[in-house]
């Protein structure tokens, strides 16, 4: 059997395969974190079945799932819409935007507790590499310095923005009165109220870490990536801001390992 000659590999072959890794690693990191990367998943054993389809000869079955696959493709763009505007405004956005300061976090985390402490309700999304913008566009815009008392003056009961959530983008609170996505894939946290499922929504579009203080059992917990996670004291939120938001190197992030289901409810 005569060897496999592939030709000479010229510069440009080169250049090609570079830009096409490049584009597959930087779509990688532009899925991964939020709802998508499991549709991606899907995609990926369709592709593969109809390969094997077609390999082996199964004409019904290869021409069936072709078929199948250029209607899916269309009902992806309308289903992901959300993320695909998303994606699009992450890649046109200007690069070197602030970086989220530690003094910012630590006010955040100081006005979490006290409203949590006085079971006053808080939600708070703070933006990592998907743009916040488009829920940001749902509440009032704001430009203003993180700070405890800020952060507790909105959210006083009776005050105008209490209601819903404020945005953080590094150390600025971008908009406050936003409304999140409710969380409804799956009937997981259903027994939740609206406030916990708004942040388990927009944790699951996106890969914002979502506080929430809760007015009826004074706790403090996170959502993240589609998870709730488990109630915090002080330290604790403290630590997890630090090392989901201060030390956040990428998208490549961990959902809090300890999440918690309706089993959690009222512990
Ligand atoms: N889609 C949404 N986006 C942002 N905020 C929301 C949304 N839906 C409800 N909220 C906020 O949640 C509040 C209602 O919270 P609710 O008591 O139903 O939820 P909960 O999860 O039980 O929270 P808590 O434990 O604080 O009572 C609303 O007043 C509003 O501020």
């Amino acid at each position: 059997m005569p060897a496999l000659s592939l030709g000479p590999v010229s510069p440009r072959d080169l250049l090609d395969i570079l830009l096409v890794t490049t584009l597959v690693y930087q779509g990688y990191k532009l899925v991964v974190g939020t709802r998508a990367v499991n549709v991606l998943r899907g995609i990926l054993i369709f592709a593969g079945v109809w390969g094997a389809a077609q390999l082996l000869g199964l004409v019904t079955l290869s021409t069936l799932l072709g078929r199948a696959g250029t209607v899916g493709l269309f009902a992806l763009v309308v289903l992901f819409q959300p993320e695909l505007r998303a994606a699009l405004e992450r890649v046109g956005r200007p690069r070197g935007r602030e970086a989220q300061s530690g003094a910012a976090l630590q006010d955040l985390a100081r006005a979490l507790e006290r409203l949590a402490e006085r079971k006053v309700g808080a939600l708070v999304a703070i933006e990592r590499s998907t743009p916040l913008g488009e829920y940001a566009a749902t509440g009032v815009r704001l430009d203003a310095v993180v700070s405890a008392p800020f952060l507790e003056a909105l959210f006083a009961r009776n005050a105008p923005l209490h209601d819903g959530g404020v945005i953080l983008q590094g150390s600025r609170v971008v908009a406050a009165g936003c409304l999140f996505p409710l969380q409804q894939s799956d009937g997981t946290y259903r027994r939740y109220g609206t406030r916990h499922r708004a942040a388990i929504g927009l944790s699951e579009l996106t890969d914002a870490v979502v506080l929430i203080a809760s007015e009826e059992r004074g706790s403090i917990r996170i959502a993240l990536g589609g998870r709730l996670g488990p109630d915090l004291n002080g330290s604790e939120l403290r630590e997890h801001l630090r090392a989901l938001v201060y030390d956040y190197g990428g998208p490549a992030f961990v959902a809090p390992a300890t999440a918690t289901t309706d089993a959690g409810r009222g512990t």
